[in-house]
């Protein structure tokens, strides 16, 4: 089954009822956080909150990724001892500059790795990073990389966004956009969740239960490309029966290639489906 990764809620782990939940929103992926939304003096009391919290359960078919402090912080040493004993399915890396810090998480901790891409030495490393043997996941830190670059806009960081998908694909690693922050400000999150999906993203990164509808629909199939995708494959299928290699569906010409992508749009359709109906 091609799992799909249209929505991941950033949860903070210090916040219990956050992360209860959680257990009952419909997000393809969870980011657990320790770093940016716990402060300092909250960071111990955290972890052991959320290793308890994973421990329960409850949070179904969910990838389930515990994002860490950076390992060159006063806490980063303890999250990595601790998150390899959490019930989590990978380990999320900030400020991932190089190879080399996957490195050095990939020896403290036998999960998956996934790595924030929002520095500059990091998106000027993306394809190191990508081919890391260990790393599974991107995530873009358009805040981050918004101070780092002192960039205004999101057009401004449009070559970061296309050097970490390039990468992403170049390694079949899956690769998540940046946080919308207006979290009441539905049309804004639209309009960029659509950006996203055009520019390649798998999903969207959010902050709010209230911004997970929007993520979903907007990288899910809609049911005129299921439609097409569903054509397409008759026509081609047709047309090889008549010893062509081409087919013509809407007056385009629809090729091997197109139908390995109406083929993914049919499979991740029904996924969705089926998990929309459990
Ligand atoms: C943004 C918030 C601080 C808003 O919080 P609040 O005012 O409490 O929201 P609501 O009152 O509207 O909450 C309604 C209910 O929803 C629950 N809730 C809120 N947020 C979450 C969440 N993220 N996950 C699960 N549940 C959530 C509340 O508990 C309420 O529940 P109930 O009481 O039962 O009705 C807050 O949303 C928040 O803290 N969001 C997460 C912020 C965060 O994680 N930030 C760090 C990640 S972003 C980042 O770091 C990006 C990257 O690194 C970069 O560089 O760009
Ligand atoms: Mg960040």
């Amino acid at each position: 089954m091609t799992r799909p990764y249209r929505s991941a809620l950033y949860i903070p782990g210090s916040k219990p009822r956050a992360l209860d939940k959680a257990r009952g929103l419909a997000v393809d992926v969870i980011l657990f956080d320790l770093e940016d939304a716990v402060s300092p003096d909250e960071k111990a009391s955290a972890r052991a909150t959320l290793a308890d919290e994973l421990g329960k359960g409850g949070y179904g078919d969910r990838l389930r990724v515990v994002r860490i402090n950076a390992l060159d912080t006063a806490w980063g040493d303890e999250d990595s001892k601790a998150v390899g004993a959490m019930e989590c399915d990978a380990v999320l890396l900030p400020k991932v500059n190089t190879a080399a810090d996957v490195d050095a998480l990939a020896a403290r901790v036998d999960k998956p790795i996934w790595a924030m891409m929002e520095t500059p030495l990091g998106i000027l490393n993306a394809l190191e990073i990508a081919a890391h043997p260990r790393i599974e996941g991107f995530v873009l830190g358009t805040n981050d990389l918004a101070k780092d670059l002192n960039s205004r806009t999101r057009d401004a960081m449009m070559t970061s966004l296309q050097l970490c998908l390039l990468a992403a694909r170049a390694h079949g690693v899956v690769a998540l956009d940046g946080v919308y922050n207006a979290f009441k400000d539905e049309d804004g999150l639209r309009v960029e969740c659509e950006q996203g999906r055009d520019l390649g993203f798998d999903g969207k990164t959010l902050i709010h239960p209230a911004q997970v509808a929007v993520a979903n629909a907007a990288f899910a199939p809609t049911q005129a490309e299921i439609d097409l995708a569903t054509r397409q494959i008759e026509a081609f299928t047709q047309a090889e029966a008549q010893g062509q290699g081409v087919a013509v569906v809407d007056g385009k010409i629809v090729e091997n290639l197109h139908i390995v992508t109406a083929r993914a749009t049919l499979a991740k359709a029904a996924t969705i489906a089926e998990m929309d109906a459990s």
